[in-house]
């Protein structure tokens, strides 16, 4: 869920009424986030949680479940409702020691349940689960976990992270996800140390579009909202899993965008339309998804204030360098030379370039976007990868084996590249618990 910037939504919005919350615990960018009150949405109450919704029927605007690609829309959502005395028991009464992260409407602790009946096991028996508890206080949590259940607990897709269960008990919110072993996104792209591998991020960025265009391939479309490098978890081959769908919004059943009276989103991956207007389209995140492009290509984080001047918006400092052959030469990242060709660096640079166009209309499908990727993965032909640091595979699949998975906190080694200040990581975290 998202650390926020909110900015209520004005002809000319405002950048101003941002709000510091927390400082995550792990590795988090300056991202910031802004919150929305839409004007549709057919979101149910948590009560509809366990049976066929009229959320559901909303997405799916027929009877019966929706099977797109490898992707699924559910009859009923099949999640467990637990008690939060449960939940207490599987991460060890929310010890500090279990926590895995935490973001910007609550903490995330490991637990362990019984695979069969996904009750509390004993630690380190059963199977790991994520346990997030949202912050009791916040209206915002409130609704950022209802959407959580309505979406996920009815949308089924290898590329979305998947939901078990969940608990609402007096003012305790929990959710209960599968675990996602190797963290994500953000934290490998982005940390100090050996640079991540090219195989592997444009795994996880196809993995990614795959998830997005499944959401925007339904009857009824689905908007991601909140498409960012720490909300692409990954499991144990580091493929790419959408978490987050606190602010995820059904499309508008016609040719329409949806208004939003306030913005979210975080800076640095939120369209330009949707800044501006509160416009929303299934293009806004396919600029996002442009922009996760370009920190992929660079290293770079989407939105840093500790860049100088004009350098903070990684788009409005590097969309320039997209444009020529000599510029995207200059702004891929150090670290991972020698692992890609440079026609790949060229069919990124125009990819990207086209999913940042700042018309949505100019923008491409995000279908499109996915065939475009697996294309530049199938053609990355590296003729001596032997002299390259870390060593990796041509197959993407095989290159965790090559990969040492760890969290380091702090600031991303390729941001030294580019700004006299190394980045101190996500601190100063911005976010709105709106009211
Ligand atoms: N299913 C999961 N498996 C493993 N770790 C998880 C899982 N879900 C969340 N985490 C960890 O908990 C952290 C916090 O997650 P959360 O979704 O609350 O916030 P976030 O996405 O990091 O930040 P934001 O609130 O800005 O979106 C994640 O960064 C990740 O490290």
């Amino acid at each position: 869920m998202g650390h926020c910037i909110s900015s209520l939504f004005s002809s000319s919005p405002s950048k101003t009424g941002l709000h510091h919350s927390h400082a995550s615990t792990n590795n988090h960018s300056n991202g910031t986030e802004f919150s929305s009150s839409t004007t549709t949405t057919a979101a149910t109450s948590n009560s509809s949680a366990g049976r066929r919704s009229q959320f559901s029927e909303a997405i799916s605007e027929s009877s019966g479940g929706i099977i797109t690609d490898s992707g699924q829309l559910l009859e009923s959502p099949n999640l467990k409702v637990y008690t939060f005395l449960e939940l207490s028991t599987a991460t060890k009464n929310f010890r500090p020691d279990s926590m895995l992260g935490q973001g910007g409407f609550g903490k995330v602790y490991r637990g362990w349940i019984d695979a069969k009946t996904l009750l509390p096991s004993k630690a380190a028996s059963g199977m790991i689960v994520a346990v997030k508890r949202l912050n009791s206080e916040s209206v915002q949590g409130y609704s950022e976990w209802r959407s959580e259940i309505n979406f996920l607990g009815t949308l089924s897709h290898p590329n979305l992270v998947k939901l078990l269960g969940y608990c609402r008990e007096d003012k305790e919110l929990l959710l209960v996800y599968e675990f996602m072993p190797k963290g994500s996104l953000e934290n490998h792209l982005f940390r100090r140390g050996e640079p991540f591998p090219w195989d592997l991020r444009i795994q996880i960025v196809i993995g990614a579009a795959r998830g997005l265009a499944f959401l925007h391939g339904l009857p009824r479309e689905v908007i991601y909202r909140d498409f960012k490098a720490s909300n692409i978890l990954l499991d144990s081959n580091y493929d790419a899993r959408l978490s987050d769908f606190g602010l995820a919004k059904l499309g508008p059943s016609q040719e329409k965008s949806h208004v939003t009276t306030r913005i979210m989103g975080t800076y640095g991956y939120a369209a330009p339309e949707y800044m501006a207007t509160g416009h929303l389209y299934v293009k806004s995140d396919v600029y996002a998804l442009g922009v996760v492009l370009l920190e992929i290509m660079t290293g770079l984080r989407a939105h840093n204030t500790k860049r100088p001047n004009g350098q903070e918006s990684l788009v409005d400092w590097l969309r320039p360098d997209l444009l020529s052959k000599h510029g995207v030469k200059h702004i891929m990242d150090e670290g991972i030379k020698g692992q890609y060709s440079s026609k790949v660096a060229a069919e990124m640079a125009r990819i990207t370039l086209s999913c940042i166009e700042l018309d949505p209309k100019n923008r491409p499908p995000m279908k499109e976007v996915v065939d475009v990727l697996e294309n530049i993965q199938r053609i990355n032909v590296v003729p001596d990868r032997s002299s390259t640091k870390p060593a990796v595979a041509s197959s993407s699949r095989s290159s965790p084996h090559h990969y040492q998975y760890g969290y380091r906190a702090g600031a991303a080694g390729a941001e030294r590249r580019k700004s006299p200040r190394p980045s101190p990581g996500r601190v100063g975290v911005q976010k709105e618990m709106a009211a």
